[in-house]
């Protein structure tokens, strides 16, 4: 359906600004006031006419096929945005590090990550900026894994015409957090590289009754956010075996340490209790999310260690999955963060 004038005269005042309606067939020569979308569903979702397009005899079917009865000619007043170049000024004011920015596409511009990393979303930006009107600011959310290439964030006008105070009221609000912050509000933070031993427990596996899963699940995850599994060891359920085993793990220097299986409520389940033994300052056994709601977390002399429970080597997006790019963006995990993480951390 085309946009239509409640004037009924065909022409729509936005402030100062004027949009003039011109019946399509009275439009050859004219040039769009904005990019003109097609949907056809389950094919195709997209910008039939440019912005800035001139109107030609062939063109009047197309339009009409796509609903247009009328076009806007499009008088802007100074002081007055065209929706393009409000959401090309929202999205130059949000952007940080590691992000790229888009040309407008129907008076939107999207955001998007440069490497793989954890998208860093300023929520109070994003809110404060959402409550002015007429502007939207739409984000991933916080620490969320961004892959090289996606999307993180986009901003978009509403109406074709924005007044400009608008767009200069989320333009402070994000001047004024990277002021405060040293930071930009939307940005992509780096994943170091680390480097990570793995112990596996469980007597079934040690002896070879069963084949392993943990390593190969293990060393994809880690793989996949550019990190290393640099030596996997065999443990059975025997608590001084899995403390000897940490230790030696510490010996060698890897930047983190991860203990396979025995991480529940069996009496064969000594994982727990040897991280504790090998000294390891824990900061949570337990988390709020599933799968993964076994899992440990903590610390050995600053190495980041984790217990992982069994689903880890089953199921794609655990609590691990959470965790483990945090540990590799540099960030220290504290207990109440972890405890805040129920809220949304249900992931099956
Ligand atoms: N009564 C309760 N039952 C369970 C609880 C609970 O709180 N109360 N927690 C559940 C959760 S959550 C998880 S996760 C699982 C697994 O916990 P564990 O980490 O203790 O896993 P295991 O008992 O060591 O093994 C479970 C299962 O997986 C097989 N396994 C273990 N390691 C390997 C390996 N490296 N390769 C292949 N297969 C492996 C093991 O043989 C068992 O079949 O507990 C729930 N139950
Ligand atoms: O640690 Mo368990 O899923 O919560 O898999």
């Amino acid at each position: 359906m085309s946009a239509s004038s409640s004037s009924g005269s065909g022409i729509k005042r936005i402030g100062d600004s004027i949009l003039r309606e011109i019946k399509v067939d009275e439009a050859i020569g004219m040039v769009l006031a904005h990019d003109l979308t097609q949907i056809v569903p389950g094919s195709f979702k997209g910008r039939l006419f440019r912005k800035g397009h001139r109107v030609a005899a062939e063109d009047i079917p197309k339009l009409k096929d796509i609903g247009k009865e009328h076009l806007y000619v499009m008088e802007l007043a100074p002081g007055d945005l065209h929706e393009d170049d409000a959401a090309l000024r929202l999205a130059a004011a949000l952007l940080g590090d590691h992000l790229t920015m888009g040309e407008p596409h129907e008076g939107k511009v999207t955001l998007k990550a440069s490497i793989t990393g954890l998208a860093s979303v300023a929520k109070p930006v994003v809110d404060g900026i959402n409550a002015i009107g007429d502007i939207a600011l739409a984000t991933v959310m916080n620490d969320r894994v961004a892959r090289e290439g996606e999307s993180i964030a986009a901003t978009r006008a509403i109406p074709l015409i924005v007044p400009e105070g608008k767009v200069a009221e989320a333009e402070w609000i994000a001047a004024e957090y990277r002021a405060r912050e040293g930071r930009a509000p939307l940005s992509v933070r780096p994943l170091r590289k680390m480097r990570a031993g793995l112990l596996t427990t469980g007597t079934e596996v040690f002896t070879g009754r069963i084949a392993d899963k943990f390593g190969p699940a293990v060393e994809l995850k880690l793989r996949e956010l550019g990190s290393e599994l640099a030596e996997q060891r065999f443990a059975p359920d025997d608590r001084q075996t899995i403390v000897k085993e940490i230790l030696y793990f510490l010996e060698q220097g890897y930047d983190m340490i991860l203990v396979s299986g025995g991480m529940s409520v069996d009496p064969d389940d000594r994982t727990p209790g040897a991280i504790a033994d090998a000294g390891c300052e824990i900061v949570s056994y337990g988390t709020p999310m599933l799968p993964g709601s076994m899992l440990l977390f903590g610390y050995l002399r600053g190495i980041p260690i984790f217990g992982l429970p069994g689903c880890v080597m089953h199921d794609p997006y655990t609590s691990f999955d959470v965790l483990l790019p945090r540990v590799l963006a540099g960030d220290t995990i504290r207990r109440e963060e972890i405890s805040a993480m129920g809220y949304g951390g249900l992931h099956r």
